[in-house]
């Protein structure tokens, strides 16, 4: 609801009142219009201020409203109304305002805003566009180009910055109400005319066709496949081209074929579901708002190799004081170099000072001993970590906690290894991890709920999105993407090219494929864990038949290119060539096709045409089933988790929803039907073996994504 009072004499104060946000729900906006109604016809009112409660103007629309019945006064002729008002209207801006809360100010004839206040139109990122007027009237009063630029990344932009681009007519430090009453006095009498953005013609520079073309191809580009950049990019050209009544209309048609896309539904399930993994909770019924973390002022990180390094960065810049332990002494000084550089950019980029006094160097793992809480990110070997764990535990002041990088070995077999195995939770950090956001929390058996929220609340410090799931191998993330791998392997073996099956999975929305990203990643690590597991034999020394396991179809292809000394970008030559060492540009490699023809030769395959479909079920649809096994295994609590662990921390398509809800989409019968298929066809894949958690939801009628939570209770209480 909308709060109406007078202040100062003669100053109506309509107060948005909708915690946490003042979204503009139903009875918000019903709110607002009798306010201005009671405004405007109160003689005694001279002039008008808007503002938000609790430090807060608005949000935007109430994007929960959106997947139901939207009644209640429409925004759009309700911002009409303030503006065509014949008193002046402020908006008194705090805290947000955000999507259709910039819009009503952009309605008001005045904006004061708080230094402090954050000012955007992020409803790209929903899906969606500024439909209430915000794409019309935005260019009209700060130009096109930077126009374009807000509208079509959804940027957040300071108070500061909004001052500088004309959207705001005044900053203050003081309380903003107060500063937009005092201002509406002195206003209440001026002419309104001007200051109606909607009147004002659109400022645009002589080659307005070149500035289009260049931001559609800009957006097109980063876009990979989302609509809604390239709606806005339209809408914001109608602005600039045609009379405001008729960018209005261009504006609402393009809204409402976003607004019924699935694109919109799959952004704004992924807005919810980023918020619902912080309220994690464990198979013991601990959770977020039961389990207090334990402050952390000083932290270590163990191992300064390609993930420490970025480790470190990300703690530096929180602000931590931390100890960093390399025991070789040639990558200590290269990581001090490498990471100072880090600090030093990243800080220039933020316009800040480098945190480079926050680091002490060390190379003897006793120097961790006051520390609060340990990150260890030495090679991924049993052996090796085992060691380092048993140090921490002899060497740290009781009570320290101490997480594991560990991409997918046993958190609770660490566990053991010290006195307090309560203590120790994974910490998975994505490459390079001072840039990625995304952080699985692993908590084993005997994890305290304590140590998992410290971890979490760690990590959200350091910008992270904390997903906390249980212990396993590969934890969700890469548990899921061995089967995804594993087929891709087959397709090559099958007739598939790397350049075809990477431009399918780029095609969907992947930033790249399968074998663009293995390449890059290094083809020696998965490598290493399949000698590990005893899979990779060099085929000389295999007493199996080479593209069998334990009865299972295996593909050596990845093994054979690591015993040609092919690991990736990092070599030159992968399932891609190089110009050099380190390079990035992938390029299509004769030897690699000619190679996979006298495999399959050798092996008596025959070549067949694979077309984009079979590419996208194989590789996806298996993923997804391992993401039902990791569900009905309760090693993540719901789908949301396994969703935004995809989506932030390996590429898949945020327009998309992530692989949980992209199989909702589908259609989970199809899921079900297409993996029958594809497990006929390969009766010895595994992995193609449909998941009985799918069967029973297809069985329970296919319901939505945001129920499967309760038949997951229903099934895993039967087992
Ligand atoms: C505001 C924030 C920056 C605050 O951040 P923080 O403090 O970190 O808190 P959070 O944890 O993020 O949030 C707290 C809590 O609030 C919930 N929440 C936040 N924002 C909203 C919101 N806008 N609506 C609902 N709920 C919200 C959040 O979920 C948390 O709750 P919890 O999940 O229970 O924990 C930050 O929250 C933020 O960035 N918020 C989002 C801001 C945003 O994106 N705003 C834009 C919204 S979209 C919008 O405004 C669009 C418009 O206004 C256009 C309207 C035009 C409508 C016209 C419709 C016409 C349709 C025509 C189609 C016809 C089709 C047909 O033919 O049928
Ligand atoms: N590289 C990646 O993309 C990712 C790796 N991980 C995990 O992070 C961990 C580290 O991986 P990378 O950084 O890639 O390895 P890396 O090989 O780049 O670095 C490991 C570093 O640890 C150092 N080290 C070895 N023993 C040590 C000891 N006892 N004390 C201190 N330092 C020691 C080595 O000298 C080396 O500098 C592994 O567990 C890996 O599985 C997790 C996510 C992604």
């Amino acid at each position: 609801m909308a709060l109406f009072s007078r202040v100062s004499g003669s100053v109506g104060l309509i107060t948005l009142q909708n915690p946490p946000v003042n979204a503009l729900s139903a009875a918000v906006r019903q709110g607002i219009v009798d306010s201005v109604k009671r405004a405007l016809s109160d003689p005694e009112v001279k002039s008008v201020v808007i503002c938000g409660e609790n430090g807060v103007f608005c949000g935007g629309a109430d994007i929960k409203e959106f997947g139901g019945n939207m009644s209640g006064p429409p925004l759009i002729p309700m911002i009409h109304a303030i503006e065509a008002a014949n008193k002046p209207v402020v908006a008194a801006i705090e805290g947000s305002a955000l999507g259709g809360g910039l819009e009503l100010a952009l309605g008001c004839h005045y904006r004061i805003a708080h230094s402090k206040a954050r000012l955007g139109l992020p409803e790209v990122s929903l899906g969606l566009l500024p439909a209430a007027g915000g794409t019309q009237r935005l260019p009209r009063l700060i130009g096109v180009p930077a126009a374009l630029d807000l509208i079509t990344t959804g940027r957040h932009i300071t108070a500061a910055e909004a001052l500088q681009l004309g959207i705001v007519d005044q900053v203050t430090k003081q309380s903003t109400v107060n500063a937009a009453v005092n201002f509406a006095l002195n206003v209440a009498e001026k002419p309104l005319d001007a200051r109606r953005i909607s009147t004002f013609p659109c400022p645009h520079s002589s080659d307005l066709d070149a500035l289009f073309e260049e931001a559609m191809q800009k957006v097109q580009k980063s876009a990979r496949g989302a609509i809604a950049p390239v709606a806005c990019v339209q809408a914001v050209r109608a602005a600039a081209t045609q009379p405001y009544n008729q960018g209005m209309e261009r504006e609402k048609e393009l809204m409402a074929t976003l607004f019924t896309s699935g694109q919109a539904r799959a952004l704004q399930y992924c807005f919810f579901a980023q918020r619902a993994v912080g309220k994690w909770r464990m198979p013991n019924g601990a959770c977020w708002d039961t389990s207090k973390p334990r402050p952390v002022h000083k932290v270590a990180v163990i191992g300064l190799g390609t993930m420490g390094r970025g480790i470190l960065v990300a703690l530096a810049q929180t602000g931590l004081s931390v100890v960093a332990v390399e025991t070789q002494e040639m990558q200590l000084m290269e990581a001090k170099q490498a990471v100072s550089g880090m600090l030093e950019r990243g800080a220039k980029r933020r316009g800040v000072v480098p945190t480079l006094h926050n680091i002490t160097y060390s190379q003897n793992i006793k120097s961790v001993a006051e520390v609060d809480l340990v990150i260890e990110a030495v090679f991924e070997d049993m052996a090796l970590k085992e060691k380092v764990f048993q140090q921490l535990s002899a060497v740290c002041k009781p009570g320290t906690f101490l997480c594991t990088n560990t991409s997918a070995l046993d958190i609770d077999h660490l566990a053991s290894q010290t006195g307090n195995p309560e203590l120790v939770v994974g910490m998975h950090f994505f490459a390079p991890a001072h840039v990625m956001k995304l952080l699985e929390v692993v908590y084993g058996p005997r994890s305290s709920p304590q140590a998992v929220a410290t971890a979490m609340h760690l990590g959200k410090k350091m910008g992270k999105i904390g997903v906390a799931v249980g212990n396993c191998r590969g934890f969700v993330g890469n548990r899921m993407l061995k089967p995804y791998i594993e087929q891709a392997f087959f397709l090559l073996e099958e007739g598939g090219t790397p350049e075809k099956i990477d431009q399918a999975l780029e095609e969907f929305g992947f930033p790249m494929g399968v074998f663009k990203m293995s390449d890059l990643s290094g083809l020696d690590i998965g490598w290493r864990v399949r000698k590990g597991d005893g899979l990779a034999e060099s085929s000389a020394a295999s007493q199996q038949s080479p593209r069998i396991r334990d009865g299972r179809r295996y593909s050596p292809l990845g093994d054979l290119l690591c015993e040609q000394g092919r690991f990736g970008q990092k070599t030159g030559h992968g399932w891609y060539q190089y110009d050099k060492p380190g390079s990035q540009l992938a390029r299509s490699d004769p030897w690699l096709h000619s190679f996979l023809e006298g495999y399959r030769a050798q092996h008596g395959l025959v070549a067949r045409r694979i077309d984009q479909q079979e590419v996208l079920e194989r590789c996806l649809y298996v993923l997804i089933n391992e993401g039902f096994r990791i569900l009905e295994d309760g090693i993540a609590s719901g789908p949301e988790d396994i969703d935004i662990i995809y989506v932030f921390g390996y590429g898949w398509p945020r327009h998309r929803g992530g692989p949980m809800f992209y199989a909702g989409m589908v259609g989970l019968a199809k899921v079900l039907e297409r993996l029958e298929h594809y497990h006929q066809a390969h009766p010895d894949v595994p992995y193609l073996q449909p998941c009985s958690l799918l069967r029973r939801l297809v069985a329970s009628g296919s319901p939505p994504v945001n129920t499967w939570k309760e038949v997951i209770k229903k099934v895993r209480s039967q087992l």
